[in-house]
Parts: structure tokens; sequence; C-alpha cells
């Protein structure tokens, strides 16, 4: 599992550790693991050319102990100043001593970006604030033919949330210490990160509040079925989704739900025809939920439609967990909060930021926030409507972000743009439901739906990629849950 943790956490981890060591030993670690990272990516050190922007704080030390050392083994390196004057006094010293260039002309500095094999961005790390300054934006905007390697974090990243409030110069690797930093997971902050590599500098740390899973996490995750198990020992997945203008939505769900280690599925709804004569191994149930058999969770919202309103009031009178999606977050936003209030089992949420917005709005008041904005911002929207509703969410987008009311955070690592597209949200909504049946908690149900997902996305595209249809993904999940517990 990738863990990441704050700021203020990681200041504190490094202030004890600090402590307890001889003074710079900490940035030394650090320089040391980036300087090793970077002579693997350049193969050859002696001779090749190293480029090393420097900003004024302790971001731009690492930076340039990692630059002295490529420099002592042959590498012809040159020390961009960002802030003359205010650059790690011991760094530069470091370097002059190794025989390392400095310069504080930019028209210097960008000719040199532009012709390295290799640049440091040791623009500013933890510490920053904002995008990137004026004086650095013209690096994120130039030609470059090396490798662009960050230094703990692409400078103009937020560290806590991955939020780009202004420029950030993009990375192909970057090399962070002791912990990951959310940002470094979380879009847009993690596209500009490329390749993440963790040196370990010996902090010691809390458990993180934000987590992303890997293929052993979801292996031990998964539900198999034992040599006791029955279909109903296993769990039934009620999903009720599909009407009479979206049939499509009810086949998705339960092929998505089919799909997902629960023992039985029984769909409620319009399109039981069409269900039965697809998947003949459906449960079908015509009306709605509450007179339905029992089920051990529902789904409820994909293609709702006009049916939609009734379904999400009688899935949420039960007893077990419902999954909430698409029209069914639409009229749960009408009504806000209150309508979960009597809830005794969880609820799980999987908006998408046009949906996040309309349920802010539900428990807010006031008019919807754009989407975009929201997606730029997609860490605090996902705690906030989790909080609002006091249920998980999943809020799907270029990061899945999966929030539980008590304040732990799951990323979801896999995915492909090939994704965005319709139906693909009807799969996961049947797939995370499945899993909810089978006795998953809803943040392990979310992340391990969201994390399989993105995988049978990936493996449907293929490689170099090509248009999926939803369908296609639901057939790809037999192959990604063999993949995953093969690893
Ligand atoms: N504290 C430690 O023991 C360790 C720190 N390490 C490094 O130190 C970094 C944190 O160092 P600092 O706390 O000095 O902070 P940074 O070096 O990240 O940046 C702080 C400095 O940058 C300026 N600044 C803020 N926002 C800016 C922006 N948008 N553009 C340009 N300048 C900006 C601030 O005025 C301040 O001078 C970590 O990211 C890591 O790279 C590592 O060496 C590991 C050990
Ligand atoms: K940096």
């Amino acid at each position: 599992m990738r863990h990441a943790h704050p700021v203020e956490t990681v200041r504190a981890a490094e202030a004890e550790l600090m402590a307890r060591l001889p003074e710079g030993a900490l940035m030394q670690r650090a320089a040391a693991g980036l300087a090793a990272t970077c002579a693997r990516l350049l193969g050859r050190v002696y001779g090749s050319r190293v480029t090393v922007l420097v900003g004024s704080g302790d971001n731009g030390g690492d930076a340039l102990y990692a630059g002295a050392a490529l420099a002592r083994r042959g590498a012809r390196v040159t020390a961009v100043l960002l802030a003359p004057g205010k650059a790690h006094a011991g760094g530069l010293a470091a370097l002059r001593a190794a025989r390392g260039r400095v310069t504080a002309e930019q028209e210097v500095g960008l000719a040199d970006f532009s012709c390295a094999d290799l640049v440091l961005d040791g623009i500013v790390g933890i510490g920053g604030r904002g995008g990137l300054r004026p004086g650095a934006v013209p690096y994120a905007e130039a030609r470059r033919r090396g490798v662009v390697v960050a230094v703990d974090l692409p400078s103009g990243v937020d560290a806590d949330t991955g939020e780009v409030p202004g420029v950030a110069l993009r990375a192909d690797v970057t090399v962070c210490f002791g912990t990951y930093k959310p940002g470094l997971l979380i879009d847009p902050g993690a596209s500009y990160a490329g390749a993440v590599q963790l040196v370990d500098i010996g902090l010691t740390l809390p458990q993180p509040e934000l987590t992303a899973l890997q293929h052993a996490d979801v292996a031990a995750l998964l539900p198999l079925p034992g040599a006791e198990s029955d279909k109903y020992r296993r769990g039934v997945v009620g999903v009720a989704a599909g009407s009479a203008t979206y049939p499509g939505a009810a086949l998705l769900a339960v092929a998505g739900a089919l799909r997902g280690g629960a023992g039985a599925v029984r769909y409620v709804g319009a399109a039981a025809e069409e269900v039965v004569r697809r998947f003949p191994e459906t449960l079908v149930t015509e009306g709605g939920p509450a007179g339905a058999g029992r089920v051990q969770a529902w789904v409820v919202g994909p293609g709702g439609g006009e049916g939609a309103r009734q379904a999400l009031a009688e899935a949420l009178a039960s007893d077990v967990p419902v999954l909430v999606d698409a029209d069914g977050l639409t009229e749960l936003g009408r009504i806000g909060p209150s309508a979960l209030a009597g809830r005794t089992a969880p609820t799980l949420l999987t908006p998408h930021t046009g949906e996040a917005a309309r349920l802010l709005a539900g428990a807010d008041g006031g008019a919807p926030a754009a989407a975009d904005d929201l997606a730029a911002r997609r860490l605090a929207t996902a705690r906030r409507l989790a909080a609002a509703y006091r249920a998980t969410v999943l809020l799907k987008g270029s990061t899945t972000v999966i929030a539980d009311p008590g304040g732990a955070v799951r990323v979801n690592p896999t995915g492909t743009s090939w994704l965005a597209t319709a139906g693909s949200g009807d799969v996961l909504a049947g797939l995370a439901g499945s899993l909810l049946a089978a006795g998953l908690p809803p943040l392990d149900a979310a992340s391990v739906a969201a994390y399989l997902h993105g995988l049978a996305g990936r493996e449907a595209a293929g490689a170099p990629g090509a248009p999926v249809t939803a369908l296609a993904v639901a057939e790809a999940l037999p192959a990604v849950w063999r993949a995953v517990r093969q690893a």
C-alpha cells in the first residue's frame, strides 16, 4: 500500500528525527537517494549535462547536494539560482567544491535547461505556496530534451491537495522523501509528477489518512468463495437500475455486479426482460426494492429515470448497505443529507463532479459549484461530501478519490482516460455494489472496485490504446481479477 502524509505530519516527523541526528544528516540522506536515481536515469554520468534549478529553501539544498554528487562523478553540472542570495549555502559550497558551475542569469539558465540530459527541479518542495513565481514560469514553458526530475514534489503543485493554482513544472520522475505527499497521488498534481520514487530517510510516521492500494492489497481484500460457500453466503446484490428510457444502464450495472464477487444478482426494475435475455443467471423481480427478496446490498440509480426517486426511497429504507449512483444521486441532492439520517447501514455515493456539485448544493443550499472547480479540488470535494452526508463518497474523475466520513481517504492509482465512456459508471456501480454485498466495508468495496475497473479499462483499451465500450470493460474484469491475484 502506498501511504501519503500531509506536510504538517512530515514536518513533525522530520523535526523529531533531526533532533536525534547530526546537523544536515537528513538532507544528505535525501540528496544521496536523489543522486542515485539521477545516475540510474543518466546511465552514464561522466560527461553528461545536468541543470539544477535552485529555489530559496531546503528543496534547493537537496538538489544542490545531489548535483554536487553527480559533478564528482564527472557530470557537467550547472546550478541556476532563481533566488540568488537565498540559495542553500552548504549545498552551493558543495557544488562549487565539486567544480559545478553557478549562474543566476535566466538566459543562460534557459539555454542550459533546454540542452541538459537531466534537469533537477529544486525550485520549491513542501514549503511552496501558490504556483510558480514569474521568474520560474519560462522553465515550465521551455523546450527540453532531457529528463526532468522533481525533487520531492513538482514545483507549483500543492503538496497536500494536488491542486495546481498556477503554472507548475512537469516532471518525468519525482523522487520524494520519507512518504508520498497527497499531491503526488491526486490529479491534477499527480499528472505533473511522472513516475514517483520514494526514498526512505528514516522518518517515523503515524498511520496515514490517505492511501493508495496496490495489487497485493487488492488481492487480500477480494472476496473469495470457501468450501462451504453457497450463493447466499457469498452475498446477493440487488440492482435497481434502468428504466424504459434507459434499459442499457440496467444491463451494464448487472454486468458489473455479476463480476464483483457476490453469489447472485437480483435485478428489480423496468428492464427485467432485457436483463434475463442477456444474463439468464440474474434473479429478476418486477416492482421496486421494497417488494424484492432479501439482498445484502443495493445498487440504486444508474439509468433510473422517472423511477429513481421511489427506488431510492425504498432502498434507503432497508437495513443493508446502499450504493447510490447517477439518477439516484440527483434525487438525493434534491432532498439533501436528511435522506440518509435514519440509516442504520452504510451508504456509498458514487458521483462524478457534476453530480457532486448537485449533492453539495443539496447539502449547503445555494447554486451548484462549477464541476471544473470541484475537479481541481477533488480531495476537498470528496471530503466535504463525505462529511455532509455522513456517507462514503467515491468521486469519479481523472483520479478517483474515495473518502470515508471518518476521515480515511483512498486514491485510485489505476484507470485510463478511455474509461470516460458512456455506461462505464454503471459497470463500476454494479461492481462496487457486488463487493458491498460480499461483505466488504464501503471504503474497501469502493476502492477495490475503482482499482479493478481502472485495470479493466486498460485491459479493454489494450496498448497503445483504443476506444472501449462499457460492456468490454465489464468483460475484462475476470482477467484483471486473475492478474491481481497472480501478482
Ligand atoms: N526538513 C528536512 O529535514 C528535510 C527537508 N527536505 C527538503 O526540504 C524541502 C522543504 O524545505 P523548505 O521548508 O525550506 O521549503 P521549500 O524549499 O519547499 O520552499 C520554501 C522556500 O520557497 C519559497 N517559496 C514558497 N512558495 C514559492 C513559490 N511558489 N515559488 C518560489 N518560491 C517559493 C519560500 O519563501 C521559502 O523560502 C522538502 O520538500 C525536501 O525537499 C529534505 O532534505 C529531507 C529533509
Ligand atoms: K521541487
